[in-house]
C-alpha cells in the first residue's frame, strides 16, 4: 500500500503542496484534478522521488521516504506515463518495451493486451499519438512497478481516441493490479475512470472520496463549480428538507445542520417544462450538447439555473418557462453566504 502522510513540498520560499494525506489500495486508481498551477504535477514528482519533500513521509512498505531519508528514483518501484510518451526514437516497440527487462515473457502480455501486436517492429515515429502511449504504458507496467503515476497520459490525444483509450488504460492497470495517481485536466475522465478522486486547490487537497460523493456532495462550493455545471438557489433547510421558491427536496447539510442555506443544483435535478401558464422564469442562455441542451434560465427571483433537457426539446433563449426541483437523493446545501 502507498500511504503519504502529511507531505508538503516547497520550491525555494514558496509552498506549492501543504499537508497531503493520502493512501492508495491495491489496484485503486485515484485521480488528481484541480486548476492550473494547484500543484498535481509536483506531486507525481515528489512520489516518484525526481523533486526532495520538504515536510511528511512516503511510504510503500518497502520503502520510506522523509526530507531527511531520500530515496532514489530507480529503488523506489515506480511506473510513470507522461504525455508526451518519451520513448526511445531509435528502438522498435518491442525495444522499447523491453527495455532494461529482465523478463521479455511479461513484454508479450501487455503487447496483446494493450492491441500492439501490429506495431511490435514498427519504430515511435511511425504510430499514432494513442498508439505511442499503448507503448508507453506497456513498457511501463511490463517493468512490474508497485505503483503507477500518469501525468495527463490523454491531453494530446484528440477527443474520440481519448474517450477509447481511457479505458483501455484503466483495464491495464486493474490487470495488472497496481495502484495508480493520474493526474488530469478532464473532470469527466476523473468521474468517471477513478475509484477515489482528489480535488486540490492551491496545494491542497479540498476532498478525497469516490467520484459518487465528490460530485453530489462536494466538501465546499469550490468542489461544486470544479467537479461541473453547478447553481445555487436559496433555500430553508430544516429536518432534512430543503424550501426552496422552485420546490421542496430531501438535503443534506455539508456545513450546516438547518437555517438558512444555499443548495447546490445539478442540471440534472432542475426539470424545465415549457408552458403556457404557471411559468417562472426566463432562458438566458441555450448550449447544444448533442444529446441533450443545457440551457441557463433566470427565475422569478433573480437566481440563475440551469437545466439539462433532451436535444428533442427546442428552448431558446427569451423563452418563458416553467423550472421545478426533481430529485430522490438528497441535495447538498451550504451555510448561507452574507
Ligand atoms: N521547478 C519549479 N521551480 C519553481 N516553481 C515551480 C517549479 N515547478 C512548478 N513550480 C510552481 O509550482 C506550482 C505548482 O506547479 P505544478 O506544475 O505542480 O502544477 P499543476 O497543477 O501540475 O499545473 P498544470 O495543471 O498547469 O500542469 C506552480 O505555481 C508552478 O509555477
Amino acid at each position: 500500500m502507498l500511504s503519504v502522510s502529511q507531505l508538503s513540498i516547497d520550491y525555494g520560499t514558496n509552498r506549492v503542496v501543504s499537508e497531503l494525506n493520502l493512501s492508495l489500495e491495491k489496484s485503486e486508481i485515484l485521480m488528481l484534478v484541480g486548476p492550473t498551477g494547484c500543484g498535481k504535477s509536483t506531486i507525481l514528482q515528489a512520489l516518484a522521488g525526481l523533486i526532495p519533500i520538504t515536510e511528511g513521509e512516503i511510504n510503500l512498505g518497502k520503502w520510506r521516504a522523509t526530507p531527511k531519508l531520500t530515496v532514489p528514483p530507480e529503488k523506489r518501484s515506480v511506473g510513470m506515463v507522461f504525455q508526451d510518451f518519451a520513448l526511445f526514437p531509435h528502438l522498435t516497440v518491442e525495444q522499447n518495451i523491453c527495455f532494461r527487462l529482465k523478463d521479455t515473457a511479461v513484454a508479450d502480455h501487455w503487447i496483446t493486451l494493450l492491441g500492439l501486436e501490429a506495431f511490435r517492429n514498427k519504430k515511435p515515429s511511425t504510430l499514432s499519438g494513442g498508439q505511442k502511449q499503448r507503448v508507453a504504458l506497456a513498457r511501463t507496467l511490463a517493468h512490474q512497478p508497485d505503483f503507477v503515476l500518469l501525468d495527463e497520459p490523454l491531453s494530446n490525444l484528440d477527443a474520440a481516441l481519448k474517450d477509447m483509450l481511457r479505458w483501455d488504460i484503466r483495464n491495464a492497470l486493474k490487470k495488472a493490479g497496481v495502484p495508480a495517481i493520474w493526474v488530469t485536466h478532464d473532470q469527466e475522465e476523473a468521474l468517471s475512470i477513478g475509484d477515489r478522486v482528489g480535488i486540490l486547490q492551491a496545494g491542497k487537497i479540498q476532498q478525497l472520496d469516490t467520484p459518487e460523493h465528490c460530485f453530489s456532495m462536494p466538501s465546499n462550493r469550490f468542489v461544486a463549480r470544479f467537479l461541473g455545471e453547478a447553481s445555487f438557489i436559496q433555500g430553508q433547510f430544516n429536518q432534512g428538507i430543503a424550501r426552496t421558491d422552485i420546490g421542496n427536496v430531501p438535503a443534506h447539510g455539508v456545513d450546516c445542520e438547518h437555517g438558512d442555506v444555499d443548495v447546490l443544483l445539478r442540471p440534472d435535478d432542475v426539470v424545465l417544462v415549457q408552458g403556457e401558464t404557471g411559468n417562472n422564469g426566463v432562458v438566458v442562455w441555450v448550449r447544444f450538447e448533442g444529446g441533450s441542451r443545457l440551457c441557463a434560465v433566470e427565475l422569478d427571483c433573480k437566481t440563475q439555473v440551469t437545466s439539462r433537457v433532451s436535444h428533442e426539446v427546442v428552448v431558446n433563449p427569451g423563452d418563458k418557462v416553467h423550472v421545478s426541483l426533481s430529485t430522490s437523493h438528497p441535495l447538498a446545501v451550504y451555510k448561507r453566504e452574507q
